[in-house]
């Protein structure tokens, strides 16, 4: 039973595509108005196109997009000028459709860097709104308000345009679904979940944003200039926001974030809009009663629910005990010579009035797990902070293997300096595996472009990065939960988790932030086993920790932060008894003859 339900899904999108390859001859053999059934579906294929563009936008890239419509209207500008102005073939009036929306796209999000998600999305409205007006004033290029008319698909009849359009939605879903499955998409869902977490591991927010935004720019522009061969006109009334409520119900009622939901939404939109047809001026009312069903009964849509329920996901393997070692391809290279791996020196960082670090000197020597204790607001985090640079040091210099550190946070890996933050700052909507190859993004070289084609490096990396990935979820113990949404873990899984997800970055510096807050005994063994691999792999660990008889155990040397200033380093034997640090934890002294044997 659970075998078919499974595999419900490709026996139903085999059928779905039979019967659109078929469609025409369907029609032709049992209707006169076989044109008008075509067109339905010729209209419904480009109204996918659209709502797989705002998938990649909104549900993958987490970037709310206000300016589809008018990026639709925009690429059938560009149609019509090619074809009907200049006289040149139907296919290059696509192109010039795909380029226009691409770079409006990219334009929009340049200037719009900064902007939070619903700023974002006034930015994208007021975009909207400057496409339509400017269509509607702009006469001798838009045609004003009669717009551009004779759009057609010169020496293709209406059966093969259909084709076409078929053709252009298969392309569109490949594209979408061999972005989503690669580095690339995965980058782009960890921004969306975390634009922290993700420039931690090398991921740069900022272009991975552009890409994605730019991309489903051009394929907005698609679907704007076949939009414009089906009709044979297009007029600013197609940028109107309110034509956007097809694709923003389709999207949910099919399941936002899922690859297959924006096909099915528009299809079950299409096919209420036909069924209601008589009563065509209750169309908008009956949308957004769709919507409103569709957001409180199955929030995931149909797709997104179906994927959650026990039919759609993968059977849980067993747990399984640590094994095996880090894989050689995450090993750090010897260090060069006898630098200390990461150094700040005189680091010094006010905010306002509160001295939060000031004139940390730290030095953390390859090999080796360096721990930073330290009272409840002593500086510790901070100091990580301007380590990694998402501080900006009032004063003292930052080193890394004694080069001075990048100046960006999403910078600083790529020098091997990788962090994990003390609040859990996991991909939670994506699986285990997922996690761990994001951490890997920054070692992959394939870009988009090999990604949708899925050439040859980029298969050799897919593969290569997945065996990887399953022998570190291995090495932790969570070999078992691999194919689980990262979401459904335990709290001592998902922070063993982060911990496997930066080691996956090919880390030479791996800085930890409370890492055993919450875990169990079991989860802190295995912790242990963890840093302890690292440092034996030759990484340089640093452990901040509360968890002193943990940080005892596993630390080589301590820096021990009160009031922002070190007031002890030295080997853990050391520092144990160092009546500074006694007295910082005065009122707890416990902890540490808590460790004391
Ligand atoms: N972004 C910020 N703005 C203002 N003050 C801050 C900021 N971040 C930290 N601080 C202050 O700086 C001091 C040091 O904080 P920090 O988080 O570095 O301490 P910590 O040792 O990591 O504490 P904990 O162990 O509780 O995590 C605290 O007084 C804190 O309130």
């Amino acid at each position: 039973m659970d075998t078919i339900t499974r595999r419900l899904p490709a026996v139903l999108t085999a059928v779905a595509l039979a019967v659109l390859l078929a469609w025409p001859s369907i029609t032709g053999f049992y209707s006169y108005n076989d044109g008008y059934y075509n067109g339905i579906v010729a209209s419904a294929c480009i109204s996918a196109v659209l709502t797989i563009s705002l998938n990649l936008a909104m549900g993958y890239g987490g970037m709310l997009s206000m300016m589809h419509t008018g990026l639709q209207l925009l690429g059938g500008y560009g149609a019509g000028h090619l074809v009907v102005k200049a006289g040149a073939p139907w296919y290059a009036g696509i192109a010039a459709g795909v380029a226009l929306g691409a770079v409006l796209s990219a334009a929009v999000l340049l200037i719009s860097l900064r902007a939070t998600y619903l700023y974002f999305g006034m930015i994208t409205l007021a975009a909207n709104l400057i496409v339509v007006e400017g269509g509607k004033e702009w006469e001798d290029l838009t045609g004003g308000l009669n717009g551009i008319v004779g759009i057609a698909p010169g020496g293709l009849s209406k059966t093969a345009f259909y084709y076409v359009v078929l053709a252009f939605l298969v392309l569109t879903y490949i594209v979408q679904r061999n972005l989503v499955r690669s580095g690339v998409g995965r980058a782009a869902m960890a921004v969306r979940e975390s634009p922290d977490a993700a420039a931690a591991m090398g991921i740069r927010p900022a272009t991975t944003k552009a890409l994605v935004f730019s991309i489903a720019g051009g394929l907005a522009g698609l679907a704007g200039a076949l939009y414009a061969l089906q009709l044979g006109f297009i007029n600013p009334d197609v940028g109107l926001l309110d034509n956007g409520l097809v694709f923003f119900v389709g999207l949910f009622v099919g399941g936002i974030g899922t690859l297959a939901g924006p096909i099915l939404g528009v299809a079950l939109i299409a096919l209420l809009v036909e069924l209601i047809k008589d009563h065509a001026r209750y169309t908008t009312l009956i949308l957004g009663v769709a919507l409103l069903a569709a957001m409180m009964v199955i929030p995931r849509g149909v797709v997104g629910t179906w994927g959650a329920s026990r039919f759609g996901r993968r059977p849980d393997r067993e747990d399984t005990d640590p094994a095996g070692g880090l894989p050689d391809s995450v090993l750090p290279p010897p260090p060069p010579g006898d630098v200390p791996a990461l150094e700040g020196r005189g680091l010094v960082k006010h905010f306002g009035g509160v001295k939060a670090v000031d004139g940390v000197d730290i030095s953390v020597g390859s090999g080796t797990v360096h721990g930073i204790i330290g009272p409840n607001g002593s500086g510790k985090s901070t100091t990580v902070s301007c380590l990694t640079r998402f501080h900006q040091v009032d004063d003292g210099e930052v080193l890394v293997f004694g080069e001075t550190a990048a100046r960006h946070p999403w910078a600083v890996p790529s020098q091997g300096v990788i962090r994990v933050f003390q609040i859990p700052h996991l991909f939670e909507q994506q699986s285990v595996l997922d996690n761990v190859l994001t951490g890997r993004r920054r070692r992959e070289s394939y870009g988009w472009l090999a990604a949708v084609l899925r050439l040859p490096a980029y298969r050799r990396q897919d593969r290569a990065g997945r065996a990887e990935g399953r022998a570190l979820l291995e090495f932790a113990g969570l070999a078992g939960r691999a194919d689980r949404l990262a979401g459904s873990l335990s709290h001592g899984q998902k922070r063993l988790l982060e911990v496997v997800r930066a080691a996956a970055s090919g880390p030479r510096v791996l800085i930890l932030d409370e890492p055993a807050t919450g875990l169990t005994r079991t989860e802190i063994a295995a912790l242990a086993r963890l840093c302890r691999g690292f440092r034996d792999a030759g990484l340089a660990v640093v452990l901040i920790e509360h968890n002193v008889e943990f940080v005892m155990d596993v630390c080589d040397q301590i820096t021990v932060i009160d009031s922002g200033t070190v007031i002890a380093s030295g080997a853990p034997d050391h520092v144990r008894g160092h009546p500074a640090v006694l007295e910082a934890y005065l009122g707890r002294p416990d902890l540490v003859e808590e460790a004391t044997p």
